[in-house]
């Protein structure tokens, strides 16, 4: 029998906590052998300690054979103390017509004090997710407040972009979302977000590969592929987060929790041999790879290895190159925003 680790949740009492929570425990994250201990933090307000309470009493009835305890706090002393991993949810979503600025400016400060919480109390080797938006700013400014955790150790969380991206393709072939392979996402978790596929497949029952574009053209001819590509399913992916807000008047939580746990899932058991996914990682770790400078944190299609990602070096168009540059500038622009913040 393996030995817990022990696992830090932000924002226990939340609408993505309150799928996240249920499927790491069940061991959709961590495997089938590997007991976990959930730290649940919330803010030090009654409501939110009782409602994470109540979460936890439901993790209880669950009896899931994996869940070895559960620590409840509004302390992050508590809360981040010995982490092995951390999915820094807790955070404010956008609501109606507010800009990544306004959510940066409100919840930058969140990132700093967890930051400072990680370095101070969490293991060394501690591997940190940030879903709270704006995602990338904010595992940067985790990472800045974090100096001696590794910054591979940190990242942010693209795939949900990534799955939204094979669910489109899927939905127009016709083919099983499982049979998608190896779409990439890169840039920031906004609109300047660049979904790749060319160098993606379909997957046939009989083991063929057929490029994305060749399936796109064979259905609907190559010009109008074309046009879908640069145009609507483009426009989907950038804009999907801002449609389910419109359509369920709250932000993505079931298909957000479900992208943190897949995220992880990959980044702690592997991934599959010749496949990459979309990973937000901390570019002082990526060698200037798509030529994107130190600084940031950027969405890059990565394999992981014995635990450790590693960028894949795809030969990207020049066109796609411009797209990248201007998502970078993106970033580079929140970047400065955070520092003055
Ligand atoms: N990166 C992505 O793809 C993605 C997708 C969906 C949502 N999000 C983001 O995830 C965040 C959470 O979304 P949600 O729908 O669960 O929000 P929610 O409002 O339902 O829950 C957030 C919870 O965090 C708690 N919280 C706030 N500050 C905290 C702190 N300092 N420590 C611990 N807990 C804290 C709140 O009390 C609340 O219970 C939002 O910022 C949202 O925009 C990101
Ligand atoms: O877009 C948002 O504000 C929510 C989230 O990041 C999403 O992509 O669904």
């Amino acid at each position: 029998m393996l030995s817990p680790i022990r696992v830090v949740v932000t924002g226990a009492a939340g609408q993505i906590c309150y799928s996240l929570l249920f499927r790491i425990a069940r061991g959709d994250c961590f495997g089938p052998e590997q007991p976990v201990i959930l730290h649940m933090l919330e803010v030090p307000v009654e409501v939110c300690i009782k409602r994470a309470e109540g979460v936890a009493m439901e993790l209880r009835d669950c009896a899931f054979p994996l869940l070895a305890d559960i620590v409840i706090t509004g302390d992050a002393a508590v809360g981040f103390k010995d982490v092995d991993y951390a999915f820094l949810v807790g955070a404010a979503p956008r609501k109606g017509d507010m800009t990544r600025a306004d959510l940066l400016r409100k919840n930058a400060g969140i990132f700093v004090g967890q930051g400072a919480a990680i370095e101070q109390y969490a293991k060394k080797t501690v591997k940190v997710l940030v879903v709270g938006n704006p995602a990338n700013s904010n595992a940067l400014i985790t990472s800045v407040n974090a100096p001696s955790v590794p910054r591979e150790n940190f990242t942010s969380m693209e795939r949900l972009d990534h799955n939204r991206a094979i669910g489109q393709i899927a939905t127009k072939l016709s083919v099983l979302p499982g049979q998608v392979k190896n779409i990439a996402v890169f840039g920031n978790h906004s609109a300047t977000m660049v979904p790749v596929v060319d160098f993606g497949y379909i997957l046939g029952t009989d083991g063929t590969k057929t490029p994305i574009r060749e399936a796109l053209a064979a259905v609907m001819g190559a010009d109008a592929a074309e046009k879908y590509l640069a145009g609507e399913f483009l426009t989907c992916v950038r804009t999907r987060g801002k449609a389910i807000i419109d359509a369920r008047g709250m932000s993505s939580a079931a298909s957000a929790a479900n992208a943190a746990i897949d995220h992880v899932h990959n980044w702690h058991c592997g991934t599959p041999e010749g496949e990459w996914v979309s990973m937000g990682v901390h570019t002082d770790a990526t060698n200037g790879a798509y030529g994107v400078k130190a600084g940031v944190v950027y969405s890059m299609p990565c394999r992981v290895v014995d635990g450790k990602w590693e960028v894949v070096d795809l030969p990207v168009s020049e066109a796609t190159a411009a797209l990248l540059a201007a998502s970078a500038e993106d970033l580079f622009g929140e970047r400065a925003a955070a520092l003055e913040i």
